[in-house]
């Protein structure tokens, strides 16, 4: 039976998914590594969140955020308009499917970040994803590379950076293990962020090939 067919997109969407706890920052390195839509225009990093929050000063509504009101963002949810959603502080934030459709009217690719279980929703022949697990090294690679580094942790309250704890090596390598096994049919890459420089390029290698040659998908897909 033929399962999949080689195909050449040039509208497909690029969900990066994270190696780590799913209620929030974990820091195995994403934002570090989405630096690398700097090199590349046709890549659109932007998250396109929704919010309920209120509008800072310095803010702008569809720069930042676009921002709703509580009632219009629940009644988009009951309508399947989010990809993903969550609540944060008593405010909604989530990515929209117009958002990642008017990228793909662009003919630009979809750089977006999201939990692992929101990848079977995406894997459809309209976005036809390719999708990159951002895996932890051992934690011996975690305690020697992020020694200077710090994260963010969901628990801290004014969300301040600090220092990476040994709790957090542990989390982040539990869950990437996690999701490894729940998940690991829907990845089509997997890269172990140890070294930065030789992480990055590695995705810079894989966004390369993906722009020149074709790569498989299901056969259903390109039949529909
Ligand atoms: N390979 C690496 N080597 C050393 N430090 C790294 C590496 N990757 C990321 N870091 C550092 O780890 C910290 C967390 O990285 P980053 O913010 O990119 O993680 P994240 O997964 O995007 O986190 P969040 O879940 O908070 O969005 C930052 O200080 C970053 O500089």
């Amino acid at each position: 039976m033929l399962w999949g067919v080689k195909c050449r997109t040039t509208a497909a969407a690029f969900p990066l998914v994270r190696g780590g706890v799913t209620e929030g920052p974990v820091g195995v390195g994403l934002n570090e590594l989405k630096i690398v839509d700097q090199r590349y225009p046709a890549l659109w990093c932007h998250r396109y969140l929704h919010t309920t929050r209120a509008r800072r000063s310095q803010e702008s509504d569809g720069v930042e955020y676009t921002f709703i009101s509580k009632h219009l963002f629940e009644t988009d949810v009951q309508n399947n308009k989010f990809i993903e959603y969550g609540e944060y502080k008593n405010n909604y934030y989530g990515t929209s499917v117009d958002s990642v459709r008017s990228v793909l009217a662009k003919n630009k690719v979809c750089l977006l970040d999201i939990q692992p279980h929101t990848v079977k929703h995406l894997r459809t022949s309209e976005f036809k994803p390719y999708v990159i697990f951002i895996k932890p090294p051992s934690i011996e690679r975690l305690r020697e590379t992020r020694k200077n580094a710090k994260i963010i942790s969901s628990k801290d309250e004014k969300g301040a950076a600090k220092p990476f704890s040994e709790e957090d090596f542990q989390e982040m390598i539990k869950s990437g293990q996690i999701m490894e096994v729940q998940y690991g049919h829907l990845f089509d890459k997997v890269i172990v962020n140890d070294d930065l420089t030789t992480a990055y390029n590695e995705l810079k290698t894989t966004f390369d090939k993906l722009e020149r040659e074709a790569f498989w998908v299901p056969v259903s897909w390109v039949h529909s």
